[in-house]
């Protein structure tokens, strides 16, 4: 799904990205674990071929940057994420701004078949979210908003799903209910690979079965997520002492002391 090998990225004289290799396996879902600043929106947009490496390689679904247009590329990939939701009108309606993904687009300007009203459907019962289907997406909740957000990037069939950051500004309910939906999604044998990006550790489900963490533009550690979520990795990684208690599966994060950096 994607092959990055010594990917590195410079801004002036800045290295934003330094020395990347990283590869993602079909089905092999993955989380990218990165404080502010760590360069998490930078890669994506490389995987996205927004920007391309200063130095290194990438292929992403067997392509390689340079032979392949990207226009086409990047409808195979569905990425969601908060500045999306701040391009799409809040006057239009659910099963609208679903059908949409189809054409990758904001707003319908396309033809649209009975067939792909029936797939909004389909897409938005698998999730849940069939409740919604009449509302606007103005009066959603922030929780809401997401789902619908995922039902519309998977109405393109993505073979790639990239969820930025996508608990950001819910509370805990709506968060844990988002979650249920992501980790239920993995269980669908035509799920897409899911690359989930965050900054809590929390949020990392046991369907994601392997961890980068991403620290200053350079990859500190990445493997499986057990291997990961340990008090030592995290303590070194975020540079604090820091105790994972593991429950349900899930990594739990306490600060031993507070530790203020400058
Ligand atoms: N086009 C650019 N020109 C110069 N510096 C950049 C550019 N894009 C990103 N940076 C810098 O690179 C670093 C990484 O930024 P990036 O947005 O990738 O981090 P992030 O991990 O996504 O952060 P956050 O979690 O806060 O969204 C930051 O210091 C940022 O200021």
């Amino acid at each position: 799904m994607i092959d990055m090998k010594n990917v590195s990225w410079q801004r002036g004289d800045q290295w934003i990205l330094n020395n990347i290799s990283w590869q993602v396996k079909e089905k092999e879902h993955c989380c990218l674990l990165g404080l502010n600043g760590s360069g998490k929106t930078t890669l994506l947009n490389m995987i996205n071929g927004y920007i391309w490496p200063t130095k290194g390689e990438i292929q992403v679904l067997g392509n390689t940057f340079g032979q392949v247009n990207l226009r086409e590329l990047r409808k195979s990939i569905g990425w969601v994420s908060s500045s999306l939701q701040q391009q799409l009108r809040e006057d239009e309606n659910i099963q609208d701004i679903v059908v949409s993904g189809k054409f990758a687009s904001i707003g319908i300007y396309d033809k649209i078949s009975a067939e792909d009203y029936e797939r909004a459907n389909e897409i938005l019962n698998m999730l849940g979210c069939e409740y919604l289907s009449e509302k606007s997406y103005r009066t959603l909740s922030q929780g809401e908003k997401q789902r619908i957000l995922i039902a519309r990037a998977l109405m393109a069939n993505p073979k790639l799903l990239i969820l930025d950051e996508p608990c950001t500004g819910l509370d805990i309910l709506a968060r844990e209910h988002l979650l249920q939906m992501i980790s239920s999604l993995t269980e669908n044998p035509e799920a897409p690979t899911i690359i989930y990006v965050t900054h809590h550790v929390e949020e990392i489900l046991p369907c994601f079965q392997k961890v980068l963490l991403l620290r200053k533009g350079e990859i500190y550690k990445e493997g499986l997520t057990g291997q990961m979520l340990t008090s030592d990795t995290m303590s070194e990684f975020f540079q604090a002492p820091i105790h994972v208690e593991i429950k349900k599966e899930r990594a739990w994060l306490s600060l031993n002391e507070v530790v203020i950096q400058h």
